[in-house]
């Protein structure tokens, strides 16, 4: 099996509002991308696999910022990494299928993960990868849905009318990384590529183009630690959990 990554940084963080795109915003000194990174490539699968490609989305103008940050990072590596920095697209989408476009063709299995989820464990880094390794073509990590949701339709100035409250026992809040057979990811994105030009119809998720063609989807056991930084609070919160303040 050989791993490769796809980390999707090229976002610019407007929810979190920082003058740096949101990757290259420091926690604990270094940058969400760092962390990221770092997380990736430390994970191990259970026959000892590790991610020997990585490829980054980053934005246009942060190339070689970005570039020299995972320098680093890949030369502390304790395996051999080909790093490959890349620019992102319109959407996230987008940004992935430009990092699949890189991908060398000895790649058999593909991690998509988020900068923007910087302290995910290495531990669910290999989980995931196991189980595409143990036969799931498409691998999500997901946990509980801890308040209860309801579908709301059209309202008006005084708020929205619910519609159902959803049963939450089969929900599941989905993080990354998620996990992939090479074949079934581009050939999702090939399918899904119409709808990445835009955020109103770019899949918000890789499993979601995935699901789309009709392939099972599986969930493992995700990880808090894996939260994603969306906003300022998020990332007082990340902060914290890196200096030990919040255990
Ligand atoms: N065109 C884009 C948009 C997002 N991303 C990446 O996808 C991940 C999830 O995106 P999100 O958290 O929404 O990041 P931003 O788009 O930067 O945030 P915002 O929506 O607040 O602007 C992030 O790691 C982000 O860098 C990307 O690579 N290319
Ligand atoms: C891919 C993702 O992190 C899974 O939860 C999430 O869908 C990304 O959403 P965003 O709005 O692009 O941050």
């Amino acid at each position: 099996m050989t791993i490769a990554a796809v980390l999707t940084a090229a976002g610019s963080g407007t929810r979190l509002g920082h003058t740096l795109p949101k990757a290259l915003v420091p926690v604990s000194g270094e940058p969400l991308v760092v962390h990221a990174a770092r997380a990736l490539l430390a994970a191990r699968t259970a026959d000892g696999a590790a991610v020997s490609q990585l490829v980054v989305t980053a934005p246009e103008t942060h190339l070689d910022v970005v570039a020299a940050l995972l320098d680093d990072v890949v030369d502390a590596a304790a395996a051999e990494v080909r790093l490959d920095v890349v620019g992102g697209g319109r959407t996230r989408q987008e940004s992935v299928a430009a990092g699949l476009a890189e991908l060398t063709d000895d790649v058999d299995v593909v991690l998509v993960h988020d900068a923007a989820r910087p302290l995910v464990p290495a531990d669910l880094v290999a989980r995931v990868a196991d189980a595409v390794r143990a036969g799931h073509v498409a691998v999500v990590p997901g946990l509980p849905v801890v308040d209860t949701v309801k579908r709301v339709g059209q309202g008006d100035e005084r708020g929205r009318p619910v519609v159902e409250t959803v049963p939450r026992a089969d929900l599941v809040a989905v993080q990354t990384p998620q996990g992939f057979d090479r074949d079934v990811l581009e050939r999702a994105h090939a399918v899904g590529t119409g709808r990445g030009a835009s955020e109103a119809t770019a899949a918000s998720d890789d499993a979601g183009l995935v699901e789309a063609t009709g392939v099972a989807v599986w969930v493992v056991p995700g990880d808090e630690r894996a939260a994603k930084v969306t906003t300022a609070r998020d990332l007082l919160v990340a902060q914290a959990l890196t200096t030990g303040a919040l255990a």
